[in-house]
């Protein structure tokens, strides 16, 4: 035979019996296995997917929300009551240990000296209070240890919690605006009745996507029904994340598929939706690249116009992570210049001791801590309660 042939016919039988050992082979490995196939889980996703803490997830009754067009959980969660979780909360805030302990152990020392009021100086200035609260509080605290002339922690404690409760200023008002607002002028009432809307804005990193996530579970266990917008296209993740929140309470979220899409245009798609839909509450999530400020005033701004085309924007919440402290502080100046905002959201205050930046944030930005959040579980977020943030760092 040909030479030629004989190679011919060789590489031929090699090729389809190559071509049957590889069709048997993916046949042989079944389906693509979901770990590779699926989207790959993120740490934050770890978090979110874990059942949430000290809380036994309950099977709910059907929500009375709208049905997320993703594949929903067979069984919902039901989220914590919010005086549960502001009692199981507070116990967390008294453990991550409150500078006022500090203060109170050095005042009962009696007979202060010159040491002794540095040492209260110096806790103050660490624990985020700034220079002016801190030279006022000290002040005032001089003038009550002479006037109580005694070493009575009770006494003590008395009048420490009185300064503190007068610095977190008890009077301010940290409801949250979810009174159903007017439409604006030129909204068809044909497309439902607007719902109240919230706007998420911070600095990324600071927990804006987890609180959205968080706050929708504070609205479903106090009977409200929402939609939830992800208007953070700049991390991809944070659409699958605020998803996967939303699916755990039958919250819908408005989303677009294209990373990097306008954000200002899923907001308004949210915003629609949630009116056409009927729900109470519609909570956007905003990505928080602060490349610089005229960037962010367009982009906030833009996105604040738009879902103002259907109705006002009753609540801009600025998130906030407690633990950044003096650096925080200057992200926030930009924001409040750049949108305004109605209410601060503090996270991350379970691990820091400097609850100081409370009485900051409030003075410097002029609106109230609202909310506070204590911790990476689902329900771990609470509405601010000064007199028990107060006692708590006195505990
Ligand atoms: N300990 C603690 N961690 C928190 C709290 N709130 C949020 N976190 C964590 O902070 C990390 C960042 O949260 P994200 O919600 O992704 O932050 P983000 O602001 O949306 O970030 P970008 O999408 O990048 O803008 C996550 O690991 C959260 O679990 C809190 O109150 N306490």
């Amino acid at each position: 035979m040909d030479p030629l042939l004989i190679v011919l016919i060789v590489v031929v039988v090699l090729a389809v019996a190559g071509g049957i050992w590889f069709y048997a082979g993916r046949n042989r490995g079944g389906e693509v296995p979901p770990e590779v196939s699926a989207h790959k889980p993120t740490s934050a996703d770890d978090i979110l997917l874990a059942p949430p803490q000290e809380q036994a997830p309950a099977e709910a009754e059907t929500p009375a929300g709208p049905t997320p067009e993703a594949a929903a959980p067979a069984t919902l969660e039901r989220p914590e009551s919010i005086p549960g979780r502001m009692q199981r909360l507070r116990s967390r805030l008294a453990g991550a240990g409150g500078f006022g302990r500090a203060v109170l152990a050095v005042m009962s020392r009696g007979d202060l000296t010159e040491a002794d009021w540095e040492e209260i100086e110096d806790t103050l200035l660490t624990s985020d209070l700034g220079i002016e609260v801190t030279t006022s509080l000290m002040d005032e605290l001089r003038t009550q240890a002479k006037v109580l002339d005694t070493s009575d922690p009770a006494a003590i404690r008395g009048v420490l919690r009185e300064e503190l409760l007068k610095l977190v200023d008890p009077s301010m008002d940290r409801s949250l605006n979810l009174a159903k607002p007017t439409p604006a002028a030129g909204w068809n009432s044909a497309d439902g009745e607007p719902a109240a809307a919230v706007l998420m804005v911070g600095v990324n990193g600071t927990g804006k996507t987890t609180t959205c996530g968080k706050l929708a579970r504070v609205l479903v266990a106090d009977g409200r029904t929402a939609v939830m917008g992800a208007a953070d296209t700049f991390r991809a993740a944070a659409a699958d994340q605020l998803t996967t929140w939303g699916e755990r309470v039958g919250v819908e979220v408005v989303r677009s598929e294209r990373e990097g899409a306008d954000p200002a245009s899923v907001a308004y798609d949210a915003t629609r939706a949630a009116a056409r839909d009927g729900v109470d509450v519609v909570l956007v999530d905003t990505a928080g690249r602060l490349q610089n400020k005229a960037g962010l005033m367009d982009e906030l701004g833009k996105i604040k116009r738009v879902m103002e085309k259907v109705a006002p924007v009753g609540e801009v919440l600025l998130v906030l992570d407690a633990t950044t402290g003096q650096n925080g502080m200057r992200q926030a100046q930009v924001f409040s210049e750049a949108v305004g905002i109605t209410g601060i959201v503090l996270t991350k205050l379970d691990g820091t001791a400097k609850g100081g930046i409370v009485v900051t944030v409030q003075r410097e930005l002029g609106v109230p801590v609202k909310l506070v959040g204590l911790g990476e579980g689902a329900d771990d977020l609470a509405p601010f309660d000064p007199e028990g943030f107060v006692d708590a760092l006195l505990a």
